[in-house]
């Protein structure tokens, strides 16, 4: 059995726009997937994730001497459930030469699900890690970082960056832009998520800023733009001037919300955070439901939020020093 766990993140930068290449600022959070394999005698695969639920299916069987339930859940549905840990057991695979070895795959997790704080990620991480190590070999963490981005890659049609995987690997404050993936030295920075209790769907999301910018000159504009404002906020973090990054993060939400994807739940925690007296505030991930972050020293804006009708959960993250942690 080999058990691994690796971390969500929150975007102080540049989510989307990354997706075209521009730079973006993710940085890991003490929030785990943890991922528990062990190798079969054949060559199925067994996960079992109590944090999935699959909505609306239905189930047809002709009582108890017929035995084999018919479970109709549409195909999409399912793919979308368990593209990733399919996918990331086929990297294993790949990666080690057992074409067709099997696995029971458990799945616990703190990350609320498509919810901006890189789930996918960190459960694609943490089971390449456990189950390639299952198998006798361990990966090197850009080679466990590369594994997990082509996984989300194809789960999401060629529509992902490097960000969330190499960040969940590697943990802290990374900067990615294209290939090139690097740790960032960071201060200290108070992070206040809110939760508004739903969730987008990110391959959706990434498509629309797409099309936008395949409409609209000023859409790939406003993509560049973020690139400005990441080279800035990079200058500012080096500076170690966390009001300024703060004022950039409500620009870069701003611009988010130009591209569509914002939510009204999540304007409504960003405008609570900034009038509790946060230094900024965005939406952070794919959008579209989820989560916020913003900076606050004090305790004003959690308490704030806290109160905010439409958000479910409000918490304060440290930033997670290490990425994967092999635990067994
Ligand atoms: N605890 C879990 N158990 C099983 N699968 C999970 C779990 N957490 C996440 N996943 C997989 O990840 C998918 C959600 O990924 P998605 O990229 O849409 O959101 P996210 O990673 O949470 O947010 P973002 O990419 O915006 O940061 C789920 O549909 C599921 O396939
Ligand atoms: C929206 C996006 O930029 C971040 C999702 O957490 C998609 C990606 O980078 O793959
Ligand atoms: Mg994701």
């Amino acid at each position: 059995m080999a058990v691994s766990s690796a971390p969500g993140k929150v975007y102080l930068f540049g989510e989307h726009a990354v997706v075209y290449g521009e730079p973006a600022v993710p940085c890991a959070i003490e929030r785990r997937a943890t991922v528990t394999v062990e190798r079969r005698d054949d060559d199925a695969l067994r996960v079992q994730a109590d944090d999935l639920s699959l909505d609306g299916f239905t189930v047809e069987y002709g009582g108890p001497r017929d035995g084999h339930p018919d479970i109709d859940v549409p195909q999409p549905l399912i793919r979308a459930a368990m593209g990733y840990v399919d996918g990331a057991i086929e990297q294993v695979r790949d990666v080690t030469g057992e074409s067709d070895v099997g696995f029971d795959v458990t799945i616990e997790s703190e990350i609320p699900l498509g919810a901006g704080l890189g789930s996918s990620a960190a459960v694609v991480v943490a089971a390449i890690d456990a189950a390639t190590r299952e198998l006798g070999l361990t990966l090197e963490t850009e080679e466990l970082a590369d594994r997990a981005f082509q996984t989300e890659y194809a789960v999401q049609e060629g529509q992902a960056s490097r960000a969330d995987t190499f960040c969940s690997a590697t943990g802290g404050a990374v900067r990615v832009e294209g290939d090139d993936c690097r740790s960032l030295e960071a201060p200290s920075l108070p992070f206040v998520i809110g939760f508004d209790g739903g969730a987008g769907e990110t391959g959706e999301l990434v498509a629309g800023v797409r099309s936008l910018r395949e409409e609209y000159d000023f859409a790939a504009q406003t993509v560049e733009t973020v690139g400005d404002l990441v080279r800035e906020g990079e200058a500012a973090l080096e500076a170690g001037d966390i009001e300024e990054v703060g004022r950039l993060m409500n620009f870069n939400h701003g611009l988010l919300s130009a591209l569509g994807v914002s939510a009204r739940s999540l304007e409504t925690m960003v405008w609570a955070a900034r009038d509790a007296g946060a230094l900024g505030a965005k939406l952070t991930g794919a959008g579209g439901g989820g989560c916020i972050v913003a900076l606050d020293p004090t305790p004003e804006a959690e308490t704030a939020l806290r109160f905010t009708p439409g958000c479910e959960d409000a918490f304060r993250a440290e930033l997670a020093e290490e990425g994967v942690k092999r635990l067994e």
